[in-house]
């Protein structure tokens, strides 16, 4: 049943408050916490607002601070409630062109018994001075000190990327359309089988969607399944292959693909993709860890779980969650799925190792210390016009890069045969 929008607008500014607690309190990411926070919060509109000012705040969270700041003598915390929604009413503001009274009228509805004159102090002032943002987000610290260590040439331009969403990148099923899906959805294609559309609405409403002709996923995300190249029937193992992207690249590519992920939910929307876009695959649900194959396979594709610090235009929550103590973690765990996985591939076989992170740690570091097969480098001619492998034949990629046409994720992919 559809809902009309709430029309005090208050449902998706609460909605928009117990997301950012999930994220900042709690560490959780917002598309695990989005199902649970918007079932009660209005209509479709008013998700989507709540989603809006909740990205809007964790993209210029520093920036949102300092506005703040500079306009109370007060010390707030930097969990105080006071200050979130203050960072959401200016967010509105500055990045949403909401009118101030409806900001105001909607902010201080958050803080009945609380500091409201404080807020509508705070907002006033920074309104009278004009307060603006800058050309580009600030970094949160510990973010900007890893990537400064790694990319330090790299970080004002992939800073910059941070300030809005990134467009809508599809894949299709049948590159051999491009053509014709890049003129019905209006978009402009990077790569064969790869079209780019402005944001806007719902993509299930979209031209060729329900009947499975593309599915989401970003250019960069779509680099390592084409390195195992054509399929051919020849059988190939996708290890931690949820909610499916890259399954459903290797099966239309011809792949006889068994997909494992350990998380049953997740393996449930592999299985609903699969079935929309009339591909086929073999789902095992179990731990990559403890599971074995019968047989070898003639392709691996590893899309590790990683820190996804690399989407972090369109998961600005990562930002703020992900810490050293995480990337350690995950990069034993990485290391750990290399190893068992090089030992299932069959002679001659090609397996392709990705993370879609910008940490040395999960990515470059990883294949340095990979030994067990022979290196495999990935060519110009397999990437996209303008991305060249590194010297050591890898493919890594920064939201800056392809920046004039709209970036694209940062993710990492090495390439190894037995
Ligand atoms: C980066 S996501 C995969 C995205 C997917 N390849 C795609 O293109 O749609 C990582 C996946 O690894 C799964 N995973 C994490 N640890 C795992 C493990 N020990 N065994 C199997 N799957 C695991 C997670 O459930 C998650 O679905």
């Amino acid at each position: 049943m559809s809902r009309s929008p709430d029309p005090s607008g208050l449902a998706a500014r609460q909605a928009a408050l117990r997301l950012l607690d999930a994220v900042l309190r709690r560490g959780e990411p917002v598309d695990q916490a989005a199902p649970n926070v918007l079932r009660n919060a209005g209509s479709g509109e008013d998700r989507a607002l709540a989603l809006a000012i909740t990205g809007e705040v964790l993209r210029w969270l520093a920036d949102l601070d300092a506005l703040i700041d500079s306009a109370t003598a007060q010390a707030l915390p930097d969990d105080a409630k006071v200050r979130t929604v203050l960072r959401m009413m200016l967010a509105q503001a500055l990045r949403l062109g909401t009118p101030p009274h409806a900001v105001l009228a909607t902010g201080l509805a958050l803080l009945t018994g609380g500091p409201r004159r404080l807020a509508h102090g705070v907002f006033s002032t920074s309104l009278k001075r004009e307060a603006a943002l800058p050309a580009a987000p600030t970094l949160p610290p510990a973010v900007a000190a890893r990537w400064e260590a790694a990319w330090p040439r790299r970080v004002p331009a992939i800073a910059a990327m941070l300030a809005d969403p990134p467009p809508l990148d599809i894949t299709l099923r049948d590159p051999s359309q491009t053509e014709r899906w890049a003129e019905a959805l209006g978009g402009r294609s990077l790569m064969a089988g790869h079209v780019r559309i402005a944001r806007s609405g719902s993509v299930q409403k979209m031209a060729g969607f329900e009947r499975g002709e593309w599915w989401v996923q970003d250019l960069a995300a779509s680099l390592p399944a084409r390195l195992l190249g054509p399929g051919e029937g020849r059988r190939a193992l996708d290890l931690c292959a949820a909610p499916g992207g890259k399954t459903m690249q290797l099966a239309a590519a011809g792949w006889q693909v068994t997909a494992l992920d350990k998380s049953s939910r997740r393996a449930e929307r592999l299985r609903d993709n699969l079935s929309r876009s009339n591909l086929s695959a073999q789902v095992v649900i179990a731990d990559a860890l403890e599971w074995a194959p019968d047989d070898r396979f003639d392709a691996i594709l590893i899309d590790a779980p990683c820190s996804a610090t690399g989407t972090c235009r369109r998961h600005p929550d990562v930002l703020h969650r992900i810490g050293s103590r995480q990337i350690e973690e995950l990069a034993a765990l990485q290391a750990t799925l290399l190893d068992r996985a090089a030992g299932w591939l069959a002679a001659g076989g090609r397996l392709v190792y990705a993370v879609c992170s910008l940490e040395p740690a999960e990515g470059e570091d990883r294949a340095r210390a990979f030994t067990q097969l022979a290196p495999d480098p990935a060519l110009a001619g397999e990437l996209p016009e303008g991305i060249v492998p590194t010297p050591e034949g890898w493919l890594r990629t920064d939201p800056a890069m392809l920046g004039e046409a709209g970036g694209l994720d940062g993710f990492f992919a090495a390439r190894w045969r037995a």
